[in-house]
């Protein structure tokens, strides 16, 4: 079978949702491999994946957007004969797999929803009203990066894998300078949340416009429902929440068991990411907004008076 080598910037103590799925997408097309930045031990501890052989780590420690972790790559694909690499969509990650591809001499395919057994790649482009198919030539690797909820994670706990420590170190030379054109100057780590990552949350309560600065309403929401809270472009934009936040073809998408959608129209742009939640919840107080077309409830009023009513009748019931 041959080698698929999967790409994770960095590995927290536990797999996220989307890594999962990587996982479990690699294990249908060879024999699993990882390549991390994250320190060996430590990462093999965390992959206790019955599919994954071997953690491919550096000598140290390496932090995108380090170049050398495309160094870390190019040394793990020698070393595994990977015919497929892949990463999640990040942006680190994609800038390092594009660095990949361009020294294996082949291209990147980006945003795959999909990887069949003859490595077709399917992408859904134009927010979602098509999905093309593509393929890299016979006998060049194929380098993707896979948006996250594209397949239905299932992973089995094995053994920690075989730790390969591979001779590549972070291009930081010892007095600080970059060596390899790229030079870190601060790094400010996010703000620590109790709520669950907005790609992974099983329910997702977004704001658009229509909120008009004021995300409080549906933060309450957001914490009474363990909820991510998510946004149109148009409220991200605006400044009243993080870019991090923007929920569509642009943005994140979306795929939870709930999407509450409060003040937001339901442009293409904003539906591409969020359409393939299971239960859409709209709430917005023109009667024509197309979010009504794609919502299974609809409530049609001022997100400023429906919220804090729902709020209080979740607090009711709980209580
Ligand atoms: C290339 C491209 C990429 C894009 N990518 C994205 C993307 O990733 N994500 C994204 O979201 N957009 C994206 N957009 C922008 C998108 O086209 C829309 O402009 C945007 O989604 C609109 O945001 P909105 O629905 O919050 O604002 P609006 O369209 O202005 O809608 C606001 C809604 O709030 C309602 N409302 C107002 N006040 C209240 C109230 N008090 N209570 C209830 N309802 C109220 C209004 O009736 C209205 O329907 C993209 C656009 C382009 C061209």
């Amino acid at each position: 079978m041959s080698a698929v080598l999967v790409f994770f910037e960095s590995l927290s103590e536990q797999l996220t949702t989307s890594q999962q799925e990587l996982l479990t997408l690699a294990g249908t097309l060879g024999d699993v491999h990882v390549v991390t930045g994250t320190e060996g031990a430590a990462a093999a501890e965390v992959v206790t994946v019955q599919s994954v052989e071997s953690v491919y780590s550096g000598e140290t420690e390496i932090l995108a957007p380090d170049p050398a972790l495309v160094d870390l790559l190019e040394t793990a694909v020698q070393e595994t004969s990977a015919s497929v690499i892949l990463s999640p969509d990040t942006a680190d990650a994609t800038d390092a797999l594009a660095r990949l591809a361009v020294r294996l001499d082949t291209g990147i395919i980006t945003d795959a929803v999909g990887i069949d057994a003859q490595r077709r790649v399917t992408k859904s482009v134009l927010a979602g009203s098509y999905t093309t198919t593509a393929q890299v030539d016979e006998g060049r690797p194929l380098v993707a990066t896979v948006k996250p909820n594209s397949v239905q994670a299932s992973i089995v706990a094995g053994h920690p894998p075989e730790v390969v420590s591979l001779p590549v170190g972070p291009s930081l030379t010892a007095d600080g300078a970059a060596n390899g054109g790229v030079e870190v100057l601060e790094r400010t780590p996010l703000e620590a949340s109790e709520r669950p990552a907005l790609t992974e949350a099983r329910v997702v309560v977004a704001g658009g416009r229509g909120v008009d600065g004021n995300f409080g309403p549906l933060e309450e929401l957001a914490d009474e429902l363990g909820a991510a809270v998510g946004a149109s472009r148009a409220a991200t934009d605006a400044g009243w929440i993080d870019h991090a936040a923007q929920v569509g073809q642009t943005g994140v998408t979306v795929s939870p068991q709930l999407y509450v959608s409060a003040g937001i129209s339901g442009a293409i742009q904003q539906r591409a990411g969020m359409q393939t939640a299971q239960t859409i919840v709209a709430i917005n107080k023109d009667e024509d907004a197309p979010v009504f077309e794609i919502a299974d409830f609809g409530v049609v009023g001022d997100l400023f008076e429906v919220v804090p009513q729902i709020v209080e009748e979740l607090r009711r019931r709980k209580a």
